[in-house]
């Protein structure tokens, strides 16, 4: 069996690029650029006041000028009329350009204005005070933005700054998602008591949708073979195939064999992890992959955390996603000699983190509240309080 380090290894090594597509920036927040940006000016494009006050020619200062006369009031936006003349002042707004002739700004706290005249309560004058110069963050043509960049809040508003309204980002994949079993029935429909609600079809789709993609086939399928055939024929064309459920040892785990079958190439089946260790992966025809989970909810939704999470994230080339490191708030004992996952609450400045009661994979309650997924490491018998702890976060 596997490990999940080796399980991981095997998929990101078959990552592959779904396509890149043009998008408006309005539909931006979270898809991942395909395409380097640099700047189209200088940021500032001019030399900005960082303060409401007056701008002068430091050498007037200099001169022994103590008395200003105000020669034209700039706002944001505006351009002056004409160049200082000796012993005069622009009245300047926050965020105007402050025009060449002057070199220098005074706060309006710090100044003194009757009518046309100000002067100021200051001592000193420093050349470019209260200015931010044209070019100081960003030169015109200097690379501010790699392909592979997540586009965050701040990314999104950068790339409005910098006019690119149409963005090539990476295209997301095509999807199809099976539950499976004859005793699951739809969350909306009449129940017996010897079957039980498809929530993994709502789990999936929402860790999906954190990735922002929505299955284009989502359906489930009873434990019969040939409606699994069909079902699976359909999709090999797929990016992506996700299941959920049939992958163990009962006599109605029919994936694994179905999969085989329809030409799918097995890269593992079971690994050496709980929750999660009957999942199966194999390699369609086309280069995508088929993530057959197990259909325990914890499992189910351990395995996607685990695997299709890595997968996606160094698809679209974001590298795996990041482990924190926290100091364990409790004790624990490994109920198995395999790499363990359980559900944990993060808490307190600096943080820690606490185990989330989850009685079986099969609870319905998957570590409720939970922030992060600890690991239990298969050579660490007990965690101790204190110890640091890998999570992942939920
Ligand atoms: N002899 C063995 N039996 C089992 C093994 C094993 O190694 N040998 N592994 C156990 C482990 S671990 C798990 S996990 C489960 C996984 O089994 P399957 O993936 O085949 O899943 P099912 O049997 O179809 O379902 C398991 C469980 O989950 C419920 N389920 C299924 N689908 C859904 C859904 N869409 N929404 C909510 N709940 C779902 C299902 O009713 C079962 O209770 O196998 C163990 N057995
Ligand atoms: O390991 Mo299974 O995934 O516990 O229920």
């Amino acid at each position: 069996m596997l490990t999940y380090i080796q399980a991981r290894q095997t998929i990101t090594a078959l990552s592959r690029l779904f396509g890149t597509e043009i998008i408006n920036l309005a539909g931006a927040d979270n898809r991942v650029l395909a395409q380097a940006v640099s700047a189209d000016r200088d940021y500032p494009p001019f030399n900005r006041a960082t303060m409401d006050g007056y701008a002068i020619n430091i050498a007037d200062w200099e001169n022994g000028t103590r008395q200003f006369t105000v020669q034209q009031i700039i706002y944001a936006g505006q351009a002056e009329q004409a160049d200082l003349q000796a012993a005069h002042c622009y009245k300047i707004m926050t965020g105007a350009p402050v025009p060449p002739s002057a070199n220098a700004v005074i706060r309006r706290e710090d100044a003194e204005a009757l009518n046309i005249l100000v002067s100021f309560n200051v001592t000193t004058i420093k050349p470019y005070q209260n200015i931010a110069r044209q070019g100081e963050d960003i030169k015109s043509g200097q690379s501010i933005l790699t392909a592979n960049t997540l586009c965050t809040p701040a990314v999104v508003s950068l790339l409005a700054t910098l006019g690119q309204n149409n963005i090539t980002v990476k295209s997301l994949p095509k999807v199809a998602l099976f539950t499976t079993g004859n005793e699951v029935v739809d969350a909306s429909a009449a129940i017996l008591p010897n079957q039980i609600r498809n929530s993994n079809q709502y789990l999936l789709c929402s860790l999906l949708k954190k990735w922002l993609i929505k299955p284009q086939v989502c359906r489930h399928i009873a434990d019969d073979k040939a409606q699994l055939n069909a079902a699976l024929a359909e999709v090999l064309n797929f990016d992506m195939v996700i299941s959920c459920g049939g992958v163990s040892a009962g006599d109605a785990d029919y994936l694994p064999e179905v999969l085989e079958g329809l030409g799918v190439k097995k890269l593992f089946h079971k690994l050496s992890i709980r929750p999660g260790k009957p999942i199966w992966c194999g390699q369609l025809p086309n280069g995508g992959l088929v993530f057959a989970l197990p259909g325990n909810p914890f499992s189910c939704m351990v395995t996607f955390k685990l695997f299709i999470e890595a997968y996606l994230s160094v698809c679209f080339g974001l590298g795996m996603p990041p482990v924190l490191q926290l100091p364990f708030n409790g004790k624990r004992k490994r109920s198995s000699s395999f790499d363990e996952f359980f559900p944990v609450a993060i808490s307190g400045q600096p943080s820690a983190i606490s185990p989330i009661a989850i009685n079986t994979s099969g609870d319905i309650r998957l570590g409720l509240n939970a922030g992060a997924l600890a690991f239990h490491p298969a050579d660490t018998d007990e965690l101790q309080p204190g110890d640091m702890v890998n999570c992942l976060l939920l």
